[in-house]
């Protein structure tokens, strides 16, 4: 007999749409995705701001910081790559359960990971949000002075250069900062949680 029929999934008391009353929004998941300086980061905390300003309760699991702690020792190797968005996509579905607004900064270069992130959230709860920008931009920008150091031969399996992503098909946000501020992509966002009603006017 294995492990698993003897867990037994409970149904809890303060259910989910007590926890939305109370919060006054609705809870989703805002999945960013896209190169590696492409603008995730700053666009996401950019965002969180703005939430936060407004009233709302929200949670960011940003890319470098989870890999400092919860997937520490996980690589840039196609596994691994795998296993971080499986752990942050299980662990971004119980802050939504909590209640909040959720965002994940990570490249999620593999279209089949983002696709299970999306499967286990409620319907309307996953929102992926791609920051396209193509890569000459993003290596102009070179934040972090990765992108040198890969194209130095230095980083093994750098995303866009020696390892895939994959063009999100049919995100729900389409956020192109080649052409656009940070403050334009904002309220881009901003306002797709209004029309969704995830957030009242
Ligand atoms: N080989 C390689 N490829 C891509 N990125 C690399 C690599 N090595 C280190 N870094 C740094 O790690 C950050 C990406 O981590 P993620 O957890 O978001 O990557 S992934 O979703 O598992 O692909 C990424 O952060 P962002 O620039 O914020 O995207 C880089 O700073
Ligand atoms: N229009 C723009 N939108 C987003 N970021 C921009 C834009 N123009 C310049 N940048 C800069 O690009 C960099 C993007 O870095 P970051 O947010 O860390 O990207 P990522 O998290 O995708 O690696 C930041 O230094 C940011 O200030």
């Amino acid at each position: 007999m294995s492990q698993d029929e003897n867990i037994v999934w409970h149904t809890q008391t303060v259910s989910r749409e007590k926890k939305q009353v109370h919060k006054g929004h609705k809870p989703v998941l805002l999945w960013y995705t896209g190169l590696s300086g492409s603008g995730k980061s700053t666009i996401a905390n950019a965002v969180e701001s703005k939430l936060f300003e407004l009233g709302c309760h929200t949670y960011l699991l940003d890319g470098d910081n989870v890999r400092m702690g919860l997937n520490k020792g996980l690589t840039f190797s196609d596994e691994d790559r795998i296993e971080n968005i499986r752990r942050i996509s299980e662990v971004a579905k119980l802050f939504v359960d909590a209640g909040l607004i959720v965002s994940t900064a990570f490249i999620s270069p593999f279209a089949t990971d983002r696709a299970q992130a999306r499967s286990i959230m409620a319907k309307g709860e996953f929102i992926e949000v791609f920051i396209d920008t193509p890569i000459e931009v993003c290596e102009s920008r070179d934040p972090k002075g990765l992108y040198k150091k890969a194209r130095a031969g230095e980083i093994p399996n750098f995303t866009g250069i020696s390892s895939a992503f994959d063009v999100p098909i049919s995100p729900e946000i389409h956020v192109k900062t080649a052409q656009q501020s940070i403050e334009q992509s904002v309220e881009q966002i901003i306002q797709y949680l209004k029309e969704k009603e995830v957030i009242k006017l």
